[in-house]
């Protein structure tokens, strides 16, 4: 088979067991190629799928999936399992509506297992899966694939204190590239390097009751052949310390300092050629909003402190972080550990600012409600990937924040409509010293900024505020450019709508409630589920107060949403102008009005 071919041959792990050992570079030089050239396009995580090309091989070489049960921790790096598996004819639709996701799917393959895309969590399954199978008196082994900044979370120690009292053949593959996205932090990263290095006096994993096989170069065929068959070999728990290089095989990922490509953003789409001068001006990403703000705050008082799990630059946090580094705090994949830390940061007379994405403060949720919520304590969480963020998928929309925290007995949430909000509620929430506080905010770029019209209390009315309008809009966050668009349109239907933008969405502004009152329809607009978000809430409080309103809540649904882009997702949920007129007018069409009367009173 001529060497060009190979990959094409390559659909299953029964075509790979057959292949001479000698032709395994090849292929591995082959399934490269395609990931430099399919990643750097579709966007993803090039750097960490580089540097399992060779030990991925192995791996289905040496078992025997899916009767043994392979978990990738994370399942960022599990592309080239992917390839592996049949699905290199769909690599160009990866992380795109329809195609194929960037972390394993069931839907897609009987070799997935583990669609969850948090860190941490592969070992858990590992611990139950071993123990399914052997309750259930079957012969599988597992295998868990977790890398070395996933096992500075909680939850892989948790998992390791079970498997590690057990005789069951789970195998254990540590993908010790020495990175999360920054080079992995604590005593475990200074225990790994001193293995590494042969330097280590005792063996951490070992005395957990695990055999230890390492240390093994994870782009050497011969050493990881050897290493897995005597892992397969091994009587009970077993791990395999295995040494990569993360963006191995690309210099521009191997020498980025920044986080060897940990990830890339889509190429660019060809600009549109258009003869339009007005373009929007391009405005900044909400991240870079807030990193630059959180910095100058940091000038102004030394008792603000900074966290990060794992994410420093993700969350814009690199600004404050090089102005302050003693004020900067990194702990690792370890949110519930960012959460309280900052809890005992508060109680010692500082402010923290946790910056977390939305989606992984979930995992800290009683850490929020009872170490710092139960003591009142000054803590502001800054979530970034609030709302759908897009390619990532179910497991990374930030859409469960809201509905969470609002059972925080005295946390403030606040949603910026832009820039120059994030800016002024990041202030507001730094000046709140008797109790938790949050922002939050999407994925991208901040809209153009929207003026206030009337401030009223907390609340921006950004429309006049007309006695004769039926219609109050609600919106959270940047959806006040759809509010206020759909406003716009309204009017020229002759339809008056009041566009008024809490700013912070918990609790309710009485002025809000006032609002409320004073209108015959309120639609609601949220980038979060709409089960206990900012709907549900203003619904409850109308429905308290006894007033006649008829609230509508529009967002997202209670659902698993999948991938797709940002836009594309909002509109499909309804989260657009046009959904949001029609909610309008077919709700002054159900109250009497007939369709046709609605729209003629609508058209004059
Ligand atoms: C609970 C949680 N926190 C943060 C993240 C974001 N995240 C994705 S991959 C990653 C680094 C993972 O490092 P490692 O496990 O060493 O894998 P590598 O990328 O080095 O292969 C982080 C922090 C996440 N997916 N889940
Ligand atoms: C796998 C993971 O959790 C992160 O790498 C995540 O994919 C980053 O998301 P952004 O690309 O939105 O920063
Ligand atoms: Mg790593």
């Amino acid at each position: 088979m001529s060497a060009p071919e190979l990959l094409h041959h390559v659909t299953s792990p029964g075509d790979l067991k057959v292949l001479p050992g000698e032709a395994l570079p090849e292929l591995a030089a082959q399934i490269r190629r395609r990931l430099i050239d399919v990643v750097t396009r579709t966007g993803g995580h090039l750097g960490p799928n580089l540097g399992v090309v060779e030990l991925t091989i192995a791996i289905h070489r040496e078992f025997d999936a899916p009767r043994d049960a392979i978990v990738w921790d994370t399942g960022h790096q599990s592309y080239v399992h992917k390839i592996l598996t049949g699905r290199d004819d769909r690599l160009e639709q990866l992380r795109t509506a329809g195609g194929i996701t960037g972390y394993p799917s069931r839907a897609e393959s009987s070799f997935d297992i583990v669609e969850n895309s948090h860190a941490s969590t592969a070992l858990s399954y590992a611990d139950g899966l071993s123990r399914g199978f052997e309750m259930t008196g079957r012969k599988r082994r597992v295998v868990a694939v977790v890398g070395d900044g996933s096992l500075t979370g909680g939850m892989a120690w948790e998992a390791l204190n079970n498997i590690g009292a057990s005789d069951r053949p789970v195998i254990v593959v540590l993908n010790d590239n020495g990175r999360s996205y920054d080079p992995t932090v604590g005593a475990l990263a200074r225990h790994l390097a001193e293995l590494r290095a042969g330097t280590a006096t005792s063996n951490l994993l070992e005395s957990l009751g695990f055999g230890y096989i390492g240390v093994v170069d994870g782009h050497d065929f011969r050493a990881l052949d050897k290493a897995l068959k005597a892992a397969r070999a091994h009587t009970g728990p077993v791990v395999v310390h295995v040494v990569t290089r993360k963006g191995c095989g690309y210099p521009p990922a191997e020498q980025d300092e920044a986080d060897r490509m940990h990830t890339v953003s889509p190429a660019p789409a060809p600009a549109a050629v258009t003869d339009d001068t007005t373009c929007e001006p391009r405005t900044e990403a909400w991240t870079t909003v807030f990193g630059r703000e959180l910095a100058a705050i940091g000038e102004e008082r030394a008792d603000i402190v900074a966290l990060t799990a794992a994410m420093r630059l993700p969350t814009g946090l690199g600004a404050f972080g090089e102005r302050f580094p003693h004020r900067l705090v990194d702990v690792g994949i370890a949110e519930q550990h960012a959460v309280t830390c900052a809890a005992g940061l508060a109680t010692s007379g500082l402010h923290p600012v946790v910056a977390i994405y939305s989606t992984f403060l979930g995992r800290a949720f009683d850490q929020v409600l009872m170490d710092v919520g139960l003591h009142r304590l000054p803590v502001t969480f800054v979530l970034d990937r609030s709302g759908v963020t897009g390619p990532d998928g179910p497991s990374h929309h930030g859409m469960w924040d809201v509905s969470m925290l609002r059972g925080v007995p005295g946390i403030r949430i606040a949603a910026p409509r832009d820039s120059v909000r994030l800016r002024e509620l990041l202030r507001e929430a730094l000046a709140h010293e008797s109790g938790p506080t949050v922002l939050r905010y999407p994925k991208g770029r901040a809209p153009a900024p929207i003026c206030v019209h009337t401030r009223i209390g907390t609340v921006d009315l950004l429309t006049p505020h007309q006695s004769c309008s039926q219609v109050l809009v609600v919106p959270s966050g940047p959806l006040a450019t759809v509010a206020v668009e759909a406003a716009r349109r309204l009017a020229g239907m002759g339809v008056s709508a009041t566009v008024a933008d809490p700013r912070w969405i918990h609790p309710l502004a009485p002025e809000l409630m006032t609002l409320v009152a004073d209108h015959q329809v309120v639609i609601t607009l949220e980038d979060n589920a709409i089960g206990g978000g900012l709907g549900a809430a203003l619904s409850m409080a109308a429905h308290r107060a006894g007033l006649a309103t008829r609230v509508i809540p529009m967002g997202l649904p209670v659902e698993f949403v999948p991938v797709g882009e940002r836009a594309d997702l909002l509109a499909r949920y309804g989260l657009d102008a046009e959904h949001v007129v029609d909610t309008v007018l077919a709700t002054r069409w159900r109250r009497g009005t007939s369709r046709a009367a609605a729209v003629s009173l609508a058209s004059t």
